[in-house]
């Protein structure tokens, strides 16, 4: 089904859609063809903000007194609405960010089983029994919502990330105001419409779309917003975080990656290098848990580099509408010019380009998007900028390593640390490699990219606020612990 193009979405505030009061919209271009509008989004101002807070507030009275099996139910309906509405949503992703229709309706999927997990979690435990040195009293733990929860989404992925931000927040009785990013807010408007339909009750769950330094920050400073959850970019991350905390709020970050792969000599290498394009490549390499150091033991650089580069000649670049596409454009200008930039970067830091080019990809399918070829550096050193910032693009940086201790070593040396992989057969590197590197996601013979929905996430160092995402560990941020002493 084709999706209709050039509407325009509104905001979602105490159950009803409705312009901003700004009167205001902006286009959402298909990075694929800036010619394509793929819809008009509202540009909300404080007023739009605060009666969505409002909305969120009044209704979380009602929301965490129902029971989590009920608030179960309506998350299950919402994951009927979204499954029925799947390719739908996940063209609407591909036009307004660029992924491929394959790993968009991947991600929309993956939506649908994150809602239909968390709709279980409101059976499960939420307390222990502790005993009291009083042996005529109980004495218990429960838990109970923050009450309303601000969710910060990035754009690269439109649909998961709000969703698991949203489906834990709901089934532990928190109402949400979701500010996604621009980029994406169309997406953002048809997930919000399935929870709309699937009957939460009116303020429950509120759209409001718009600046990031308005509307985000908005949401970070708001006195009834009682915690914040955010993923995007540091700088972003750590303002949220000061607002969050100079109020006494509580807040949540996800943030980037510099993310390492470990070649060692005894590893596959056909397999670490499929993990190596899958890992970097995928999405245009704009994942948090993109690989972009490939460090590659000393006696395998150059069988590893051979066969990197004859691989990379296969990729497909274009529309991710296409069947035929691997990878689609960079999701706008801005990422286009900052992954220009870092290549160009390389080159003056001394770094051989073996592949790719410091030009936009050329290409008579390509001429009206923010298309780029993969780069692939090789001569590089840990303490260039290419290898230590995070570039968000489809660039990896090899280096190389002159024993599997020093490739531990060079993995760690970063400030980022969200996910890292190894390739090796050997048990006993495999168990180093757990136990010393220094990210939240070790992973042995598989891509540093991709997550489960019921494992936690999240990372060490400047990857995270150190609190984890999905999975059971969710309830550590959506609730508060209260202990409870009762004596007859
Ligand atoms: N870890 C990750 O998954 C992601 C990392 N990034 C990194 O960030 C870089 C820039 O991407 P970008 O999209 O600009 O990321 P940002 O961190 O700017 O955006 C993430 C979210 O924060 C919002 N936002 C922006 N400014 C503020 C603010 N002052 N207060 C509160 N919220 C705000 C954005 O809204 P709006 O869209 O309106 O700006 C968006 O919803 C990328 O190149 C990449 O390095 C980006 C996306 C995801
Ligand atoms: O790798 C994934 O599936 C998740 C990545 C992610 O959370 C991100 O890029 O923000």
């Amino acid at each position: 089904m084709a999706i209709e193009l050039g509407k325009t979405y509104l905001n979602y505030i105490d159950g009803g859609w409705g312009p901003s009061r700004s009167g205001n919209t902006a286009a959402s271009l298909n990075p694929a063809n800036i010619n394509e509008i793929v819809g008009y989004v509202q540009l909300s101002t404080k007023e739009d903000l605060d009666r969505a807070v409002a909305s969120a507030k009044d209704a979380s009275k009602s929301w965490r007194r129902l029971a989590g099996s009920a608030r179960g139910e309506l998350l299950i309906k919402a994951a009927a609405v979204l499954e029925s509405r799947l390719e739908e949503i996940a063209e609407t992703m591909t036009r307004e960010m660029g992924k491929t229709f394959a790993e968009a309706k991947g991600e929309t999927a993956r939506g649908i089983a994150i809602l239909r997990y968390y709709a279980g979690e409101g059976m499960r435990r939420i307390g222990d029994v502790i005993p009291s040195t009083d042996s005529e009293a109980l004495m218990l733990t429960t838990r109970v919502p923050l009450g309303v929860v601000g969710v910060i989404s990035p754009w690269n992925f439109p649909v998961a990330i709000p969703v698991w931000k949203m489906a834990p927040a709901l089934i532990y009785g928190n109402t949400v105001v979701l500010k996604p990013a621009q980029e994406t807010a169309v997406t953002a408007a048809k997930l919000v419409e399935c929870f709309a339909e699937a009957g939460l009750p009116a303020g429950v769950v509120n759209l409001v779309t718009g600046s990031g330094a308005l509307v985000g920050q908005g949401l970070a400073e708001h006195p009834d917003v009682n915690g914040i959850t955010f993923t995007g970019s540091n700088q972003v991350g750590k303002r949220v975080a000061q607002a969050a905390l100079a109020r006494g709020a509580k807040y949540q970050l996800e943030m980037g990656g510099k993310n390492p792969i470990i070649i060692a000599a005894d590893a596959d290498l056909d397999l670490a290098v499929d993990a190596t394009i899958s890992g970097g490549l995928r999405s245009s390499g704009q994942k948090c848990t993109a690989t972009s150091r490939v460090i590659i033991v000393n006696e395998v650089y150059e069988a590893f580099k051979k066969r990197l580069l004859a691989k990379l000649e296969g990729i497909t670049i274009g529309n991710g509408m296409d069947a035929g596409t691997w990878m689609g454009p960079c999701a706008n200008e801005q990422q286009l010019t900052t992954v220009l930039s870092y290549i160009q970067q390389g080159l003056e830091e001394g770094a051989e380009l073996m592949f790719g080019s410091i030009s936009r990809a050329e290409g008579p399918q390509l001429t009206k998007g923010y298309f780029v070829k993969p780069a692939v550096f090789g001569n590089v050193s840990s303490r260039m900028r290419i290898a230590q910032e995070e570039i968000f693009g489809p660039v990896l940086a090899l280096i190389r390593a002159e024993s599997f201790e020093e490739a531990i070593a060079l993995a760690n040396d970063t400030e980022f640390g969200l996910s890292a992989s190894v390739f090796t057969q050997n048990i006993g590197n495999m168990l180093t490699f757990i136990q010393d590197l220094d990210a939240g996601l070790v992973r042995v013979n598989s891509e540093t990219a991709g997550v489960e929905l019921q494992a936690p996430f999240g990372g060490t160092k400047q990857s995270s606020s150190h609190s984890r995402e999905q999975g059971q560990a969710a309830i550590e941020f959506f609730t508060s612990i209260k202990t409870v002493f009762i004596k007859g």
